[in-house]
């Protein structure tokens, strides 16, 4: 299968290494140094597994159009990276967002309708130009956005397991979706305020009730939309909060680094769905204020 992976950072580059390395035809498209670094030593991967491939690497979009756009940029980046991309997005291209947040498959859905959504709890974090750490093994979900199985998500999902990576179709990816991002509201920010690895949510009984107030107010916000969830939020976080423990969230590393987070599409959203239907969310609207604020003193 023809992949480009618009946003070849931390996630984007492990996806593109491990489908590489199963002989698919891979293009990965992000910045000029880690572009520079994978087509003069090749694309390494370290952690879980450790290997190298040499997929193709570039800083532009190719003209010719792929079976399939893997979007790995963070959120904010996505209106602008499809825009660079819509050339290049064919007839029978599909597009697949494996990004955290809400929103990402909408817009993709401004160019085509062969969208699929995507969740991944596999971690990944660029080590250094051209090698990829592969922090912790999880699972991948993906499903016709906004609803259905489809015969080409299974045919990804085919892929995805050949590539070594526990994959599975959903035909509620919606609810896939919202259940990460009622999780990540709550996690992501607590431990960007804290400056705590996932871990002392659990251990802090002030911090894991709050935590478990903001799922719940996610999850009222939700289901207000009718989304309906697979697995429940509230269960989502703590078998989340367990297997990360030992992790600094995207958004604390974000701060750490002087970066945009992604808040806006995280608590962002839920507080504008919550709007929308004339509803309040004020521990998501706390938590948002606290983390802008955080990223105006890193800048
Ligand atoms: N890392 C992880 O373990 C996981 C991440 N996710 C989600 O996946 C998404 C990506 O995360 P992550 O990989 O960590 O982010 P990164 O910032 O590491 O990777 C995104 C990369 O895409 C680049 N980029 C942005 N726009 C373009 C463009 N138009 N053309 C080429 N390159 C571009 C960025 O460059 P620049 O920084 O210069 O903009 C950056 O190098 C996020 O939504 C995140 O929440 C989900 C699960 C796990
Ligand atoms: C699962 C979790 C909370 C892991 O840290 C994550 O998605 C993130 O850090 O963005």
């Amino acid at each position: 299968m023809k992949i480009y992976i618009l946003g070849a950072g931390s996630i984007g580059s492990l996806f593109g290494a491990l489908l590489s390395k199963i002989g698919e035809d891979v293009t990965l498209i992000g910045r000029e140094k880690h572009v520079n670094a994978i087509n003069n030593n090749g694309l390494r991967v370290v952690g879980v597994e450790e290997f190298t491939v040499y997929p193709k690497a570039v800083t532009e979009v190719p003209p010719e159009p792929p079976d399939l756009i893997i979007l790995a940029t963070k959120s904010y980046s996505t209106a602008y990276a499809l825009e660079c991309a819509k050339e290049s997005i064919g007839e029978d291209t599909w597009i697949l967002s494996i990004q955290n947040g809400l929103g990402n498959e909408d817009e993709a859905l401004k160019y085509t309708k062969n969208v699929l959504g995507g969740i991944t709890t596999n971690g990944a974090a660029l080590e250094r130009w051209g090698v990829v750490r592969w922090a912790g093994k999880g699972i991948t979900i993906i499903g016709n956005y906004p609803l259905g199985k489809g015969e080409f998500a299974e045919r990804v999902a085919v892929l995805f397991k050949k590539a070594g990576l526990e994959a599975k179709v959903s035909e509620n990816i919606v609810g896939w979706k919202w259940a990460k991002a009622i999780v990540n509201s709550a996690i992501n920010p607590i431990g960007a305020i804290m400056e705590a690895k996932n871990g002392y949510i659990l251990e802090n009984e002030h911090l894991l009730a709050l935590a478990m107030e903001v799922v719940k107010e996610g999850c009222q916000i939700a289901t207000q939309r009718g989304i309906e969830f697979e697995v429940h939020p509230m269960n989502l976080l703590l078998e989340t909060l367990e297997r990360t423990r030992d992790n600094y969230n995207s958004m604390l590393q974000d701060i750490k680094r002087g970066k945009r987070t992604e808040i806006d599409f995280i608590n962002g959203k839920i507080i504008e769905y919550g709007k929308d239907m004339g509803l309040k969310t004020p521990l998501n609207f706390a938590l948002w204020s606290l983390v802008k604020a955080k990223e105006s003193q890193t800048k």
